[in-house]
């Protein structure tokens, strides 16, 4: 087989969800029965075609497999599992006789059904992004279910396009999904390979017969040292996949793409390989060093491409720096390609629909200015650097003056930052603050507390809306969203929660609120970026030194506690998910940034405190997103991570007690982190693992307040009495009861608020029959 050339310049993939939105409207629309499936593939039809022009006309070739077909409905991960037919049991009743499933039973999987639970979803690397988790047993059959992609390369065919389709690899799918319920202990999803890889073999050929040149087979999987498959496992499973695909007889060149981490010595496996092509991370990882004299004239023979633009954040960036990192690869290769370095689905689609932004645009690129980026190395790799040395320089100038522009350093900010000491980090022994907790607070045994947000209701969010366009006052605003928390408020009560909060109505989302209301950061406009299935956030630009101007939640507060004489809960969000969910600077370490972010909050918390507010709960949900892959940075990120969170938190008095939630965590792998933050409660989610934290909450003799989260908030479902009673007797088998706190896994504000009433309603009656069982007063 001769091997087509592969593009000079690609993109590992681009934002599905469309530059307004599209595609998360039409989804909602389908869900909510106002369109059709057939309307539904339409819209994403349009879509599709919309993104193959636009990416041709930013630069990337029509016709040389540049252009990648990434594009889903929901999830890459799920798409892999729906192509390859492993569909859990509980919903085989949605295959039909050929194994597939169609795009009702496609989105049950994803969001689940009546009594079924969805697949589970988890964090994608080190990102904002959340994938399912496939479900793999000894019993799963794997056959090609859906030719989805392949439709969808005929569907650019026939508009002239040869374009690249991308599927996560087949290693990568099985070191991500997790073992079906039933299997045997110890069953690892990876043994299964050998019966997986024919359904990926036949999935190659077919697009092969439809006319694809390349294939990108995505194995992030293999730079993840947090995988708990051991090494030479994964090393052995790459190795025996590619033996498979490599040697298929007809098939599209193979292109193996590693984002997020270095490949390590999965290199010299993949070298050895039949692969044509082989991505690397040149942000967050680096080329390969050191390797065996088989492996080096091995990758003689492929392309290397070379991620340099970064796919994490949205700089333009060092675009010289970017072009001399591509050409050090023509040391292993003298086939080079430029690339993103993962998939552009973690960022905007386009700075020029930003008309608020000001001098920050020329300091920013967005997917559409990347695409640009990448086809502008690849010029300089076929002319050479003088043809696009203008372009290079034009990238430097803005770089300069984003470093030097005024509001990046402020001088107040980082003489206060300087002059911390370890009092600043200290609070008082936790023996201490619990007896003054208890006399200031009294609460009952096994509190309930909810882990902040109710419901966001179309009203709320059309309220918002007019209140952007100017059609509705701020006075007006703020009267509505004072009507909403009244209305939390007083359903908390009659539901007979112990600590309540406010509901956070005013907020459009828990990290771009505290954006808007400090200086350093700008928002975006249309900056959308999808989170996971439908829902979007709009990362904010963290852009100068962080400060506060003013109070930012003390008067909601303050107003929610003047309606009850129930302690109402404080709510801010922490230094690091401050950070992990917007862009981040990118000229100072990170810690020095969360350092600034907490000095803001550690102000606010004591303005709450003197408003009378006896709890605040400080967020930190993106903890565990931020700890580095790679073992080796893990105690540095700890140290800074869990420091800001006490440098914001450790000024209160004894007599405050301070919460923290979290969320998306693998409990045992940030015990310590947990630990170190020293927060009096800390929720965590628990109930879509059944509890299994408790186990690792038991074993660590971890002995401050915890709150296991007892129902799902994920899906519409309302957990019943006798399921959350159980699951507060399995953390009551672990976790002493005056440790105890009663709440949901997580915030309520993407459910309605039927199943919200109802379920809040369960969860109090369960802990109701658990107090009367343990003895105390109901
Ligand atoms: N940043 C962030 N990351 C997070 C989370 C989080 O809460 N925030 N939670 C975890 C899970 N991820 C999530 C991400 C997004 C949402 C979410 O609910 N997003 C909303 C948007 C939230 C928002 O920004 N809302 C704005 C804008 C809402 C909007 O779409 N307005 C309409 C107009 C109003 C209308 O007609 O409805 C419009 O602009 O067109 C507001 O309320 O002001 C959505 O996709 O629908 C939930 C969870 C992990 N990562
Ligand atoms: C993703 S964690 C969410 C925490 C926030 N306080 C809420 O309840 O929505
Ligand atoms: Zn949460």
């Amino acid at each position: 087989m001769t091997t087509p050339a592969f593009p000079t310049g690609t993109i590992l993939g681009y934002p599905r969800i469309g530059r307004r939105r599209e595609l998360k409207k039409a989804v909602e629309a389908f869900w909510a029965g106002r369109i059709d499936a057939a309307e539904l593939e339409a819209a994403a039809a349009a879509l599709r075609t919309a993104t193959r022009e636009r990416l041709a006309q930013l630069g990337l070739g029509r016709t040389d497999s540049a252009i990648p077909e990434s594009f889903s409905f929901y999830d890459q991960v799920l798409d892999a599992a729906v192509a390859v037919g492993a569909i859990p049991p509980r919903f085989s009743d949605l295959v039909d006789a050929d194994g597939a499933i169609d795009l009702a039973g496609y989105f049950a999987l994803a969001r689940g059904e009546g009594d079924r639970a969805p697949l589970e979803m988890t964090k994608w690397f080190d990102t904002n992004y959340h994938y399912l988790v496939p479900e793999i047993g000894p019993e799963t059959t794997f056959s090609l279910a859906s030719d989805r992609i392949v439709r969808q390369f005929i569907e650019a065919k026939d508009a002239g396009l040869i374009t690249r389709p991308v599927l996560v690899g087949p290693v990568t799918f099985l070191l991500l999904a997790k073992a079906a319920t039933g299997a045997p202990a110890g069953f690892q999803p990876i043994s299964r390979l050998a019966d997986l890889l024919p359904v990926y073999a036949e999935l190659l050929e077919r697009l092969a017969a439809a006319g694809a040149d390349w294939v990108q087979l995505d194995e992030p999987g293999l730079v993840n040292e947090s995988i708990p498959v051991g090494r030479a496992a994964q090393l052995d499973a790459l190795e025996r996949a590619y033996e498979v695909l490599g040697g298929l007889a007809s098939r599209p060149a193979i292109f193996v793409a590693a984002p997020y981490g270095s490949l390590g010595d999965a290199v010299d496996v993949l070298a050895a390989s039949a692969v044509e092509a082989i991505g690397f991370d040149l942000v967050r990882g680096s080329l390969p060093i050191g390797l065996t004299d088989a492996a080096r004239t091995a990758l003689a023979g492929k392309t290397i491409v070379a991620g340099v633009i970064d796919g994490h954040n949205i700089w333009r960036g060092d675009l010289a720096g970017a072009f001399e990192s591509a050409a050090a690869a023509f040391e292993l290769s003298p086939s080079v390609a430029v690339s993103t370095s993962t998939s552009l689905q973690h960022v905007p689609h386009d700075v020029d629909d930003e008309t608020k932004l000001g001098h920050l645009s020329g300091w920013l690129a967005f997917a559409d200015q990347k695409v640009e980026q990448v086809a502008t190395l690849a010029a300089g790799l076929i002319d050479g650097r003088p043809a696009i040395a203008d372009a290079l320089d034009a990238a430097s100038v803005a770089l300069a003056q984003r470093l030097s522009a005024s509001g990046v350093r402020d001088g107040a900010v980082r003489a206060r930052a300087a002059v911390l000491s370890d009092v600043d980090f200290a609070r008082d022994d936790y023996e201490v603050r619990v007896a003054a907790q208890q006399q200031a607070l009294d609460l009952p045994p096994l509190p309930t507390t909810t882990i902040g947000s109710f419901p966001q209701t179309g009203e709320i969010r059309r309220a918002r809306a007019a209140l952007g366009r100017g059609e509705l006052s701020e006075a007006d605003y703020v009267a509505e969203m004072r009507a909403e928390i009244a209305r939390v408020v007083a359903l908390q009560e009659e539901i007979g929660l112990d600590v309540l909060v406010h509901g956070e109505p005013e907020r459009n989302d828990m990290v771009q609120y505290f954006a808007e209301n400090l200086d350093g950061f700008d928002v975006t406009e249309h900056g959308w970026v999808q989170s996971y299935g439908s829902r979007c956030t709009r990362p904010s630009i963290l852009w100068g030194d962080v400060s506060r101007p003013k109070p930012i939640t003390v008067e909601w507060s303050a107003y929610t506690q003047s309606l009850t004489s129930k302690p109402v809960k404080g709510m801010l969000t922490g230094p690091v998910t401050i950070l992990a969910w917007s862009f981040v600077r990118d000229d100072q370490p990170l810690g020095d940034t969360a350092r600034q972010v907490a000095l803001a909050l550690r102000d606010e918390i004591a303005d709450l405190e003197a408003a009378g507010i006896a709890i605040v709960q400080v967020d930190e949900p993106a903890l565990r997103e931020l700890l580095p892959l790679e073992r080796d940075r893990q105690a540095d990120y700890l140290d800074w991570s869990v420091g800001s969170f006490r440098l914001a938190t450790a000024g209160v008095a004894a007599a405050t007690q301070i919460h923290t939630h979290l969320c998306y965590s693998e409990f045992g792998v940030i015990i310590d982190a947990i630990r170190g933050l020293d927060a009096d409660v800390t929720s965590i989610e628990a109930a879509r693992s059944r509890m299994e934290v408790v186990v690792d909450l038991e074993a660590s003799g971890f002995d401050h307040g915890i709150g296991p989260g007892v129902y799902d908030i994920h899906s519409p479902r309302v957990p019943s009495v006798a399921e959350v009673t159980e699951l507060i007797e399995r953390a009551l088998d672990g976790i002493p009861e005056r440790q105890l706190w009663i709440n949901p896994d997580c915030g309520l504000k993407t459910r309605g608020y039927d199943e919200t009433v109802a379920s809040l309603r369960n969860m109090l009656e369960a802990t109701r029959g658990v107090r009367a069982s343990v003895g105390s007063p109901v």
